[in-house]
């Protein structure tokens, strides 16, 4: 069983229309992670795939921004399209939106006018969780954020991929316990236990003798066991992931405009409206950070 640590990174997307594509392609393959599908040319097909399938919900990572003149035919469908963000200065257009807009409403024609963001367009800012499912549910209530997230329906964890392991991502609460006997093992982030220590383990539980680490530890190597035993048995990923805990490893991508972005940390970095979970905020605060740098929030 693998530990990681929470984490983020801003995933820029890279210029022109060539960075479109790869955008999408790079945050598509997090779901199914078949990142080492990509090649130089993938990402063109990767996004008809996507759109061939109605998969389309993949689009909305790429973000498109144009300058249009205020009287432009073109002006007045962007301010009227709820997912596109216009700021209208001095007769000019700044529009925001994404991928899926364009190609949903047959407008692929206005890629032509893609220009790079200026201080004038609203920004839209991707970004890249690796962090526990528990936390990802709380995450993915920003209902208006794109989003596209590995799928315990898809990802087969017992296969060589994936190590033929479950990976979990360190709690806080664990990680602030006093140092104890798992004290290394966890900072190393692997454990496996042989037999005899797990059951060893195992008895300890049943006797009630267990402090937090041997009970958490426990479970979770309980529950890759019967993860891997049930994929061996023949179950199917989508089958055997019920067993698998809340605090297994995930990979969560975000996209979102600046404003949202805004109201996202108010309640999982600030607490605005209360406290966040430990294990948001362990991600959220040091975003929030970082985007108040890059972005001046
Ligand atoms: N691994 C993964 O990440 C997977 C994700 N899924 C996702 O589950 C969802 C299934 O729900 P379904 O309702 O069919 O999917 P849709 O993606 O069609 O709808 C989801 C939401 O997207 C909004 N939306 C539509 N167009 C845009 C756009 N251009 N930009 C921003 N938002 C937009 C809609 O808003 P409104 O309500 O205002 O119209 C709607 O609320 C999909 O998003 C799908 O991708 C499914 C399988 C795997
Ligand atoms: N209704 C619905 N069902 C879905 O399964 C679905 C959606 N919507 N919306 C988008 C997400 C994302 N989806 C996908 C599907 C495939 C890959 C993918 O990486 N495909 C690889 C092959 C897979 C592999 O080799 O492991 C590719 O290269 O196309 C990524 C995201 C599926 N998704
Ligand atoms: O059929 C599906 C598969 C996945 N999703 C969404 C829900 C989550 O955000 C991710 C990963 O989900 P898993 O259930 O772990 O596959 O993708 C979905 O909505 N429908």
């Amino acid at each position: 069983m693998k530990i990681n640590q929470p984490s983020f990174e801003i995933w820029e997307q890279q210029p022109g229309v060539d960075g479109v594509y790869r955008q999408v392609e790079r945050c598509g393959r997090v779901c199914y992670k078949s990142e080492n599908h990509q090649t130089a040319d993938s990402a063109r097909p990767f996004v008809e795939r996507m759109i061939a399938s109605k998969h389309t919900a993949m689009l909305e990572h790429a973000t498109i921004y144009l300058t249009l003149d205020e009287h432009d035919d073109r002006t007045d469908f962007y301010r009227h399209n709820r997912f596109t963000h216009v700021n209208m200065v001095d007769g000019k257009a700044y529009v925001t939106t994404n991928l899926r807009v364009l190609v949903e409403n047959g407008r692929m024609n206005d890629l032509k006018e893609l220009c790079e963001p200026t201080a004038l367009h609203e920004r839209r800012v991707t970004v890249h969780f690796t962090t526990q499912v528990a936390i990802t549910r709380e995450f993915n209530r920003h209902r208006v954020n794109s989003m596209a997230e590995q799928s315990t329906r898809y990802c087969n964890y017992s296969k060589e991929k994936f190590g033929a392991e479950i990976t979990i991502n360190l709690p806080q609460w664990v990680k602030e316990l006093p140092d104890g006997a798992w004290t290394s093992t966890i900072e190393e982030g692997t454990v496996s236990l042989d037999d005899d220590a797990f059951l060893a383990l195992t008895k300890k539980v049943v006797a009630g003798e267990a402090d937090a680490a041997d009970n958490w530890l426990f479970a979770n190597l309980a529950a890759e066991r019967a993860y891997l035993n049930l994929t061996a048995l023949g179950r199917k990923p989508q089958e055997a992931r019920v067993v698998l805990p809340l605090d297994t490893n995930t990979e969560l991508v975000h996209t979102a405009f600046l404003s949202d972005w805004k109201h996202f940390f108010d309640l999982r970095a600030l607490g605005t409206t209360g406290a966040p979970h430990p294990d948001a905020k362990a991600v959220a605060l040091p975003l929030y950070e970082e985007m108040k740098r890059r972005f001046s929030l």
